[in-house]
């Protein structure tokens, strides 16, 4: 146990009596609709560092918020394309919204493969079907048609996954389009450009989402990293074209980040961190109605030392924040969940890779100090906790682990839900830098569920309802 004074430890009574639990993950997904997420605001934080001040503001910045607000009970319960039958497919033009927005070096070629190779399953299924797949996808952000955001440099990585030579279409609607679909034999691919290349497609615009819709007899949505955004692509396009179903990736992410998680096994811990604890107040809220332990770390956790009385230096601190922290220390106790703050944390005289390093308890951050990472006396507590856990959600570095010297939390963190998920605890990881911290430890594969979303998984995890999903077919029966 961590040497540092108590306060900053919140060992609440452990809340393992809801124990009408289930280890099956359900096809389908409800979702309770309680949850708003709070616009960005008051981003001023406490540490003079302008690197760090810059790197923080970036990763706010990237944190666009476009799910809309709930109001009402409404069901995530949704058809998928394994519901569809043969004769369903057969022969039949499908729309297949990817999100295939991967990372490209500046020679184009790709240097992560996991959303492609995320979305051949579907693919796979729709093509071994005699279905003929017309294969829709965004990349980047571009502002117009823009040849470095083509999908070409897609196509052999596609074919050779895939086991089908991909035809790539230079345009996502129009004739030269509609003239490729009506030459695509059944079971044959075509991937069309790059949907943002239209302004018409972030816009949501009815007129093309209806030419996109044209080109098809039924449509997939399998873009699960694009599932909270209302494009015509994701959304609009379902206007006019049905049926429209999930396909397989999108139903495994809403089966973990929203079956798994309000319905997991017990005792189940969430692990969130990250930056600020403005970006996590939706999830932290929405995951202390589920979890029983709820481990923080990251550049949240000065806020909450703050509010508690503690000097944090010159850590990330919102201050306008506090009392959102002490009401969020409050609601654990109030609902039993067992609530662990850091002990020790690994502090640093500047923000960079080389600055100087020591590891103080919590209570002890000297002014111009920073912390950047969760101290081995936490780690070992963290451990010990996740130790007794039959699911585990994690969303969130440690510190600031794109800094080997401020990387050991994080990467303990993956290293013991590695382990776990070998003794058959459900693993899930939520998107972000917690995907990428997972996989530089190299445990990827181990885990239970890794998120291909990073807004999405955020906007589910708090229980926003995703219009891409939304928009689809209910299924037709709901499972208790
Ligand atoms: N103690 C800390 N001080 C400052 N920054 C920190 C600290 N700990 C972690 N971070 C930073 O938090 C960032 C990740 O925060 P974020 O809230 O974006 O997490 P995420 O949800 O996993 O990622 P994403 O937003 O990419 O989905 C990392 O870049 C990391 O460097
Ligand atoms: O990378 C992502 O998170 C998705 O592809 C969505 O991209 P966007 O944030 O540009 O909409």
């Amino acid at each position: 146990m961590a040497s540092a004074a108590s306060p900053t430890t919140l060992s609440l009574l452990p809340t393992t009596s809801s124990s009408s639990t289930t280890s099956r993950i359900s096809p389908t997904v409800r979702l309770p609709s309680r949850f708003l997420r709070s616009p960005l605001r008051g981003l001023g934080f406490a540490a003079a560092d302008p690197l760090f001040s810059a790197h923080v503001a970036s990763k706010l910045q990237s944190l666009k918020t476009s799910a809309r607000p709930i109001t009402g009970v409404v069901s995530m319960a949704k058809r998928s394309v394994g519901d569809l039958s043969p004769a369903d497919l057969k022969g039949k033009k499908v729309f297949v919204r990817a999100d295939l927005n991967v990372p490209l070096d500046d020679s184009q070629n790709i240097t992560d493969d996991t959303r492609i190779r995320a979305a051949v399953p579907t693919i796979k299924h729709l093509i071994s079907n005699g279905a003929k797949v017309i294969l829709s996808s965004h990349l980047g952000r571009p502002k117009g048609v823009t040849p470095k955001y083509s999908l070409a440099p897609l196509v052999p990585r596609l074919s050779e996954l895939i086991g089908v030579e991909v035809v790539k279409a230079d345009d996502c609607i129009g004739p030269d389009v509609e003239k490729l679909v009506a030459s695509l034999p059944d079971g044959g691919v075509l991937l069309l450009e790059n949907v943002r290349f239209y302004k018409e497609e972030e816009k949501n615009d009815p007129g093309f989402a209806e030419k996109l819709a044209s080109l098809a007899d039924l449509y997939v949505n399998d873009a699960f990293g694009t599932a909270h955004r209302a494009h015509a692509s994701t959304e609009g396009v379902t206007k006019f074209l049905r049926p429209s179903v999930a396909g397989f990736l999108l139903q495994k992410e809403l089966d973990y980040l929203d079956g798994a998680v309000s319905n997991p096994k017990r005792p189940f811990a969430a692990i969130v961190g990250g930056s600020k604890v403005s970006s996590k107040i939706g999830v932290i809220e929405s995951l202390l109605e589920k979890c029983d332990i709820l481990l923080l770390g990251g550049g949240m956790i000065f806020t909450f030392y703050k509010a508690q009385g503690l000097s944090v230096g010159s850590s990330l601190v919102e201050e306008d924040k506090l009392d959102l922290a002490t009401t969020l220390l409050a609601k654990a106790k109030a609902k039993g969940v067992s609530l662990l703050l850091p002990t020790d944390v690994v502090i640093a005289d500047k923000f960079a890779p080389d600055a100087n390093s020591k590891i103080v308890p919590a209570s002890a951050i000297p002014d111009g100090w920073m912390g950047l990472d969760i101290g081995p006396d936490s780690v070992k507590t963290f451990n010990d906790a996740l130790e007794t856990t039959k699911t585990v959600i994690w969303n969130g570095p440690m510190g600031v682990f794109e800094f080997d010297k401020f990387a050991v939390g994080t990467e303990s963190v993956a290293k013991k839900l590695a382990e776990l998920s070998g003794k058959g605890v459900t693993t899930i990881i939520g998107g972000g830098d917690s995907v990428a911290a997972v996989e530089k430890v190299g445990v990827a594969e181990v885990m239970s569920h890794i998120s291909t979303g990073g807004g999405a998984s955020l906007e589910l995890l708090e229980g926003k309802i995703l219009p891409g999903v939304d928009a689809l077919d209910e299924a037709v029966a709901v499972p208790v």
